[in-house]
């Protein structure tokens, strides 16, 4: 063992355990010489056991990470006391963690759920407190232990499915117990007075409509103030822009007697959407009124979700907005309605297919569902306006993640593969089922990857670009100009190939990515490839091998000719394969 890993170790056990040094001495070494607790594998560190010998220090995490092949610590009945510091973050390789029975107080830092490949955590029988992280992020987690300690707040939705033991009776929780924990006995959940539902008897109260926050005025307020403001101006400025053209409107019979809807009709000028009257039909909204094909012009609610059943066109008027970004093919604005629910509204430009191909589209969108695509919730198509509204997700896109400054660090190999894996698959499963009708993402990129609660990646507006052949003729060199009706899925594959090299490189993608496919291209032809992949990830001590493997799955799918690259089931699989390996490879080391 090295002498900077032997001094960071005796760093650690300084501080766990003062005034003792358990026989660990920098003039012996670790593996060799087996000191007190260590386990060694191919003369790496792999386990730290310290158990009940009356450890009272505490315990520092940025010594005990730089042990980066440790994948085990176990302080287990000891009086270590003080919080877990956040750097524990940087123990990448950690898959079990026993600090149970100890004087540990404070909040489980957010960094926890940063440990990928955790598989145990056990904090039980401490005096900690505060809301637990979101350790559903750790998607292998298998035991979760945290009884007897004073943490409130509600339970993050746990993956209930994939855990083998969990407990975190007598504690001060509150809320209803999430979807999933009926699996385990109520001995888990018992001792919370304020916890309810499956599997305690206590069932939950019926929920009650969200209240609403006075206190404090943040940004949020400023920018919803700053929304109402612009919205009214909008609203003025297409009053004057309606009253121009009120003889015109009639002319085209846009809302003549043949249709039964009172009015969500409305159009457009400067973004602006008119104030309708309302209706009390609440079937207007809903795809049958498109089906029956009576309406040209209401708001078209495709979501079951109680909260937005009967969102109606008013709403998203009424509803303070933030333009969140405007692309070339339209502008994305954040709406908040007044039940607090957020949506993205984007408002499409020049989509370039008449209205009722547009809802015809959305028909069969609604069809295929998958739950690593994010479903437009409703739409709105008139002549002259086309919008689609999704549900807002506040983690941001997978674009901020890898190029965001303080996320870069701690967006590892494991996630990143992890994210590859499960866009790759929900393209596929999409393709398949929109391969018939034709209907491919068409500007598949990492901004269009959005995060969920859980940092699980999402693919958003899919289907949204009507990709015309003609396109592919901008890069030679990258899309042929030949292309068949069916390239809009290759060229779903070249975006998908691009996903992957700027996960691996850590560089953004520009000029339709060629730049980044000409440079990764010239390094591997020089056989640098070492060079390509991000320097976090040549850090943290990623699988080199795989990262090729994935690199050359990347590769393939940017092949100039479509018809070379893999559909996009079989860059799923590849992928999926090398995840495998990779998961095999962790837990084997554990
Ligand atoms: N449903 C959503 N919830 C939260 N953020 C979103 C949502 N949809 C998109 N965004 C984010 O809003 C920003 C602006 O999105 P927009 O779609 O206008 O831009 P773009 O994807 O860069 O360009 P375009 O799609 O027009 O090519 C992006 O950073 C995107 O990640």
């Amino acid at each position: 063992v090295d002498e900077g890993t032997k001094q960071s170790m005796i760093q650690f056990m300084d501080k766990v355990s003062p005034g003792s040094d358990q026989g660990w001495s920098l003039s012996t070494d670790p593996c060799a010489d087996q000191w007190k607790g260590v386990e060694c594998e191919s003369q790496s560190v792999k386990r730290i056991v310290l158990e009940e010998l009356n450890l009272s220090g505490t315990l520092d995490a940025s010594p005990l990470c730089r042990v980066q092949s440790l994948a085990v610590l176990s302080l287990k009945g000891n009086n270590v006391a003080g919080g877990i510091p956040k750097e524990i973050a940087n123990c990448k390789h950690l898959t079990h963690l026993y600090l149970g029975g100890n004087r540990f107080s404070g909040q489980l830092p957010d960094a926890l759920s940063r440990l990928n490949n955790l598989k145990r955590l056990d904090v039980s029988d401490n005096n900690f407190s505060g809301p637990l992280p979101n350790l559903a992020r750790i998607s292998g987690m298998i035991t979760f232990f945290a009884q007897n300690n004073n943490f409130t707040g509600e339970l993050p939705q746990f993956d209930f499915a994939n855990l083998e033991h969990f407990n975190v009776s007598d504690n001060n929780f509150t809320g209803q117990i999430p979807d999933g924990g009926g699996r385990f006995q109520e001995n888990s959940f018992l001792g919370n007075l304020g916890l309810c539902g499956s599997p305690l008897p206590n069932s939950c109260p019926a929920p009650q409509p969200a209240k609403k926050k006075q206190k404090d005025v943040s940004l949020d307020k400023i920018f919803i103030y700053l929304g109402y403001v612009i919205l009214g101006l909008i609203v003025v400025l297409f009053l004057v822009y309606k009253i121009a053209r009120r003889s015109k409107k009639k002319e085209d019979g846009f809302d003549g007697g043949k249709n039964r809807r009172s009015d969500t009709s409305s159009s457009k000028a400067n973004g602006a959407l008119s104030e309708p009257k309302t209706s009390e039909n609440r079937s207007e909204y809903s795809i049958t009124s498109v089906e029956s094909g009576m309406t040209t012009s209401s708001l078209v609610v495709l979501s079951d979700a109680p909260a937005l059943r009967d969102l109606k066109f008013e709403d998203l008027l009424r509803a303070p907005a933030e333009q969140l970004g405007r692309g070339k093919h339209g502008s994305l604005y954040k709406v908040v309605l007044s039940n607090g629910l957020a949506l993205a509204v984007k408002r499409i430009k020049d989509l370039g297919i008449p209205s009722e191909d547009f809802k015809g589209r959305m028909r069969k969108m609604d069809r295929a569902k998958h739950p690593h695509v994010l479903p437009p919730v409703a739409f709105y198509c008139s002549k002259q306006e086309k919008l689609l509204v999704y549900e807002y997700k506040p983690n941001g896109s997978l674009f901020n993640l890898l190029h965001g400054m303080q996320n870069a660090q701690i967006f590892d190999w494991g996630s990143r593969l992890s994210v590859a894996a499960t866009v790759a698959e929900a393209l596929a499963f999409m393709h398949s089922e929109l391969r018939e009708d034709g209907i491919a993402h068409g500007n598949l990129k990492t901004t269009n990857i959005l995060l969920d609660k859980d940092m699980d990646p999402c693919i958003s507006e899919y289907g949204l670009m009507v990709v015309k052949t003609q396109d592919y003729s901008q890069i030679p060199e990258i899309r042929s100009s030949a292309a068949s009706p069916h390239d809009a899925f290759k060229d779903d594959v070249y975006g998908l190939g691009l996903i992957l090299l700027e996960l691996l490189t850590g560089k953004m993608v520009q000029n339709n990515g060629y730049d980044l496919a000409k440079w990764v291209h010239s390094v591997v032809r020089e056989e640098w490839t070492g060079e390509v992949f991000d320097g976090v990830l040549i850090s943290e001590g990623a699988d080199e091998e795989r990262m090729v493997r994935l690199l050359q799955v990347g590769l393939q799918c940017i092949n100039p000719s479509p018809a070379e690259r893999p559909s996009s089931r079989q860059a799923a699989a590849l992928i999926s394969s090398i995840k495998d390996e990779e998961e095999r490879s962790v837990s084997s080391d554990s």
